[in-house]
């Protein structure tokens, strides 16, 4: 398998390459060449295997040539082997024909640890064999950081810095990545939202120079492993309903457009998926885009559902790619207006053709707080506020009642109190065991000014276990 840039000029890499790669050299994001197109058979004969055996049918045309099957399969049995659930993924009836997708069992509950609890492992196997240290850089609105710290814990060859937007990230989110006490795991508090992190890491794709010659990794979506992994879980929820024969539509609470672009692709690899919602909160650029034809960046509203407060969806990028027929001199010419703008619209005609799969609603904190006590009521689950934005937009924007709807269960409630509180007073949740004691933990955070140089000057000087590189 070969991997292009969404902007046409960096060199195609294979799965290794794009693994440490992260940003492509131009600016653009790395997808494949060509996607694998699975047949009803193939996938029929997938029902009812478990996760991992599941996992390595569907991503096993992505990494084959880099890694051995054998090496592979153990890998995936490890990563999905340390989940609290044994579905791995439980599918939850909350109304008729109607469902939730919990992604929250993970070490860190929510669905980042799908894909981080692999990344951290393939980023073990592949740099002990290449004997090479690396430093990643993430940028997270709460989620991402602490499970990109849990997945690459054990990974002796990296050093981790994690940037979050200081005081704009849940309690439970900030403890989560500051209690974790090591020499190679950095946190920044970065005086600014989350947008500012994610152009800081992004900008440090682009001049790498204060590395002094280190490998800079990334764990955010803009790695293609992240998008990979989680292509799976829409497999496994739509084969437990029906399909290969019969079709599923899918719910996605969306910030940076990386979990729906998941379930684009997996509907490009032959799973007969009807309808895509993108449920943002009141940072509604893709709703305006899905909507209106108008992707413009607006000023970012903090809201109760932080993980989504994203004004800029990197993998918007990916779509625009297959939008304007894999043209990537076009969409570098659309990226970079919108960097000088702030404001993209594409032709009507491909518009509408997107159009024909994604729906989409912004839904405000109230409408959250409301879903929450509605499904509370209903069927006794308590829903994350990011989770009860995708149950929201789904019963709203629903076209068939008769096709089954799953909405992706992004977090666990214990991550967002508050809006839980708010929702239904005394139902909030207790930390499961092994977080039970996450408030009396010690914590380690560096406070840093919204300034690349800064950042990078911070980075260089602790790049090396926590000593200069
Ligand atoms: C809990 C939760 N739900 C939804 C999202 C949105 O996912 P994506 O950014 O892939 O669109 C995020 C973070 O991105 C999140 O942390
Ligand atoms: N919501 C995310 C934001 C980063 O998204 P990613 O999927 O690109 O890592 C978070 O919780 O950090």
């Amino acid at each position: 398998m070969r991997y292009i840039s969404t902007r046409g000029q960096a060199p195609a890499m294979n799965f290794e390459e794009v693994l440490l790669a992260g940003l492509a050299s131009d600016g653009g994001l790395y997808v494949p060449e060509n996607l694998p197109r699975f047949t009803l058979e193939q996938m029929q004969s997938w029902v009812g295997l478990p996760y991992h055996e599941l996992a390595f049918e569907v991503m096993r045309p992505f990494v084959a040539g880099s890694i051995s099957d054998a090496d592979f399969k153990a890998i995936l049995q490890d990563t999905y082997g340390v989940f609290a659930n044994k579905a791995v993924a439980p599918l939850r009836q909350i109304d008729s024909n109607e469902w939730v997708l919990e992604l929250f069992h993970g070490p860190t509950l929510a669905f980042k640890d799908f894909a981080l609890q692999l990344l951290g492992r393939l980023l073990d196997h592949i740099l002990t064999k290449r004997g090479e240290r690396v430093v990643i850089m993430g940028a997270t609105s709460g989620d991402t950081g602490s499970a990109a710290i849990e997945g690459c814990r054990r990974c002796e060859n990296v050093d981790i810095f994690i940037l979050h937007p200081h005081e704009r990230v849940s309690e439970v989110q900030r403890r989560q990545m500051t209690s974790a006490i090591s020499d190679n795991i950095h946190n920044i508090a970065v005086e600014g939202n989350f947008d500012d992190c994610q152009e800081m890491v992004k900008d440090s794709f682009a001049d790498q120079s204060f590395l002094k010659g280190t490998r800079l990794v990334a764990v955010n979506s803009i790695n293609w492993a992240r998008i990979m992994a989680q292509t799976v879980y829409y497999f496994h929820a739509a084969l437990q309903l029906g399909a290969p024969h019969r079709s599923v539509s899918f719910s996605v609470p969306t910030g940076n457009f990386g979990d729906i672009f998941a379930g684009y692709l997996a509907r490009n690899m032959g799973l007969p998926i009807n309808q895509l919602i993108v449920a943002t909160n009141r940072n509604d650029i893709l709703h305006r885009f899905m909507s209106g034809n108008r992707y413009h960046k607006d000023t970012l509203h903090p809201t109760l559902s932080p993980s989504m407060d994203i004004m800029v969806s990197s993998n918007f990028e990916r779509l625009l790619f297959d939008m304007h027929g894999r043209n990537g001199a076009l969409v570098a010419e659309l990226m970079n207006s919108f960097r000088a703008t702030g404001q993209l619209s594409v032709e009507d005609s491909r518009w509408t053709e997107v159009r024909k799969l994604f729906d989409s609603l912004a839904v405000d904190d109230e409408q959250t707080c409301q879903t929450i006590a509605q499904v509370y009521a209903q069927c006794g689950e308590l829903l994350d506020p990011h989770t009860a934005i995708g149950v929201h937009a789904a019963r709203e924007c629903r076209r068939s009642m008769s096709v089954p709807m799953v909405t992706l269960g992004t977090a666990h409630p214990v991550k967002f109190p508050e809006a839980v509180e708010k929702a239904v007073p005394g139902a909030a949740p207790q930390l499961p065991p092994h977080m039970a004691d996450l408030f009396e933990r010690q914590e380690r955070c560096t406070v840093l000014a919204n300034d690349l140089k800064t950042v990078q000057d911070f980075v260089s000087q602790h790049g090396n276990r926590g000593k200069p590189l």
